[in-house]
């Protein structure tokens, strides 16, 4: 079998692209995709990402990903800012916002996303409203239908206050001191397979800057260490929120760069706006 893809890289969160618009269905297995995205054996990504036929009226196309070790899940933000920039890439025209920028709209397993191209580049998006609710992230650390909002949680011989989002995945978030000391590979992967987390988790370790600027680094499930992660940054910040810590619209600087984030009060909708960039194209 050969394929064609394009690598692509939000803020070094790189995923590799497959035009897969004549198909409903990925042309490739999840587990194939986890051979391509060994950075040993195979291309090297995060993750590998179908632009595939809308089904739902008023959507462009539809958007599923595999993460690095074979699931799928529900959602990824620099992800579909990368599948913005492959759509225009294809030569896919956009549609024209009130404004008189292009704009695609994406139907994923978090729901459809509105992506914005904005003049100087970068990617815009809409990614809709923070669920926070204990049985939506899900989550065994409160009662269903309470708030998982600093509460206690025991890893690694440490509790830790963590506070609950879902951004259609699931993201467990806890404020540190000094960010760059923790030890993400080590307590990582205790925190993204706690049996407090039915579907595993993100976690993200966040310091606060000042309350326009929190530092943020991730372990994604599924995937590791990553330089960024768009979700995570949205959740971060309904975080911040949540605890009086930061602002409504705040820098979310990561490994890799910055995404800018703003929580709207109008809507109560999460806005993130992003590069997005083209590394190569090849055929395997
Ligand atoms: N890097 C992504 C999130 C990708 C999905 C995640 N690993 C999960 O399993 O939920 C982003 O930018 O949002």
């Amino acid at each position: 079998m050969t394929l064609e893809f394009t690598k692509y890289q939000g803020l070094g969160n790189d995923f590799i692209l497959i035009d897969n618009r004549q198909n409903p269905e990925p042309m490739i297995t999840p587990s194939q995709a986890e051979q391509l995205c060994d950075r040993n054996f195979g291309i090297g990504a995060d993750g590998v990402i179908f632009a595939l036929p809308p089904t739902e009226p008023d959507t462009d196309y539809t958007m599923r990903i595999y993460n690095s070790d074979a699931s799928e899940p529900e959602m990824c933000g620099n992800g579909i800012r990368c599948l913005a920039r492959f759509l225009v890439d294809l030569g896919v025209p956009t549609r024209s916002s009130a404004t008189g920028t292009g704009e695609y709209r994406i139907q994923t397993l978090a729901g459809v996303m509105t992506l914005t191209l904005k003049s100087d580049g970068q990617v815009r998006v809409d990614m809709g409203l923070p669920r926070l609710l204990s049985s939506e992230i899900p989550t065994t650390l409160c009662p269903p239908e309470e708030k998982a909002v600093n509460v206690p949680l025991s890893v690694a011989g440490k509790t830790w206050d963590v506070t609950c989002v879902s951004m259609g995945n699931p993201h467990c978030i806890t404020f540190v001191e000094d960010v760059d000391a923790v030890d993400l590979a080590g307590i990582g992967p205790q925190f993204e397979n706690h049996p407090a987390f039915p579907k595993r988790t993100n976690t993200e370790f966040i310091q606060v800057m000042g309350r326009s600027h929190l530092k943020m680094r991730v372990w994604e499930r599924g995937a590791g260490a990553t330089l960024a992660c768009g979700t995570g940054a949205c959740a971060t910040l309904v975080a911040g929120v949540l605890t009086g810590r930061c602002d409504r619209q705040a820098t979310i600087e990561l490994p890799g760069g910055p995404l800018h984030i703003e929580w709207s009060e109008s809507d109560g909708r999460l806005y993130m706006t992003g590069p997005a960039e083209r590394v190569f194209s090849g055929r395997i």
